[in-house]
């Protein structure tokens, strides 16, 4: 074929569309054919987003109110009662399961984060509210100390390093009063070694033999956790305590390593996780990919708060069309081998689903 060069200020008067020559490449192999029509789009189809893939995550707050989260257009920090209404909505709408994040008062965090090991607890209180309201969803407790500790880590502190054993010591404590509020699935977002390994044990010996745990094994130290940290009131930005940076490197793993993925998650699935999670979502699609490829296990994503900050934003500002690129975002998980996503765009995907399906 002959390219004609043309300058971008010498357009060929000549050419139009109606004066080229009917033109024939003699192709065989034309990709557009099972494009051509929606019903063959559906037929080709790989991979299907349905509101079995969903988890929604909600922030909790005590009293008789719901307060918006600034950085996150749509989502507000929800009282129990709300939650439990919420719960409902979500069941309603076919939403497996649901997670929960409190935002603990401030009087209640202290530098051991001992609000955690409190079986009375927001969480657990909300825990116990949501499955005797709704006991055919499925709630997922978060097992990490930051929204209970003053200086806002994951772990315990002793001369500004998180300090892996004693952390697990924490945690394990925290699964336990969990489980014991009702909790369905412990998923430690903390990032310690060996955790997943303590929790399997303690809940076994405490008679929890059937919870689950699904762990966040591959948890990037990310930037997109931004929006998140507001809502659970554990940004840098509320430390007190002068050793702190906000800074999680020491126990979240850095955005430039893929192989260190799957040796977290050999880890924890020897440990005995029963889920794995890649966390964050688009920015780790390879990571994700390679994790489910490698084990074949349950695998899920999180496209955490500020990947929805991003999508939301922008459609708000109306720079992209928020309904699209939602479930383009989500199918992209489920095409990348995600087995389901934890969203906070859930409730809105299930009911955009299930309007589709007429
Ligand atoms: N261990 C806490 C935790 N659990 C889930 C998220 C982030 C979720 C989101 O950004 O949506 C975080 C934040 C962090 O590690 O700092
Ligand atoms: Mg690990």
């Amino acid at each position: 074929m002959v390219s004609r060069v043309v300058t971008p200020f010498e357009r060929r008067k000549d050419v139009h569309l109606d004066t080229l020559p009917a033109a024939d490449l003699g192709l065989t192999k034309r990709p557009r054919r099972n494009r051509r029509a929606e019903w063959s789009r559906r037929l080709v189809r790989e991979v299907e987003l349905t509101t079995n893939d969903l988890i929604w995550p909600v922030f909790l707050m005590e009293g008789n109110q719901d307060i918006d989260v600034s950085a996150m257009p749509g989502v507000s920090r929800m009282c129990i009662e709300t939650a439990v209404r919420e719960a409902e909505r979500a069941a309603a709408l076919d939403i497996p399961a649901i997670a929960l994040f409190p935002y603990t008062d401030p009087v209640l965090r202290d530098e051991a984060g001992t609000e955690a090991f409190n079986s009375r607890n927001l969480v657990c209180r909300a825990t116990r509210a949501i499955k005797a309201a709704v006991p055919e969803i499925g709630i997922v407790t978060d097992v990490a100390l930051d929204p209970y500790t003053s200086h806002g880590h994951d772990g315990v502190l002793r001369d500004g390093v998180v300090v892996n054993d004693e952390s697990v010591a924490a945690l394990v404590e925290q699964a336990i009063v969990q489980a014991a509020a009702g909790a369905d699935v412990i998923a430690p977002s903390d990032m310690m070694d060996g955790r997943v390994a303590a929790i399997r044990e303690a809940l076994d010996r405490e008679g929890f033999r059937d919870v689950q745990i699904m762990a966040y094994a591959a948890k990037y130290a990310s930037a997109f956790y931004g929006p998140f940290r507001d809502a659970v009131g554990s940004s840098a930005a509320l430390n007190t305590s002068p050793a702190l940076t906000g800074d999680k490197r020491t126990y979240q793993m850095d955005p430039a390593n893929g192989d260190e993925a799957l040796r977290e998650v050999a880890l924890d699935l020897e440990e005995g996780a029963d889920m794995v999670m890649v966390k964050p979502g688009m920015p780790y699609l390879d990571v994700l990919y390679r994790v489910k490829e490698a084990f074949r296990v349950p695998t899920f994503a999180y496209q955490v708060s500020g990947e929805y900050a991003m999508i939301e934003g922008a459609a708000r500002q109306g720079w992209i069309d928020g309904d699209r690129a939602m479930m383009e975002s989500l199918i992209a998980f489920k095409r990348a081998g995600a087995d389901g996503v934890l969203t906070y765009f859930a409730p809105r995907v299930a009911q955009l689903l299930r309007e589709q399906r007429g």
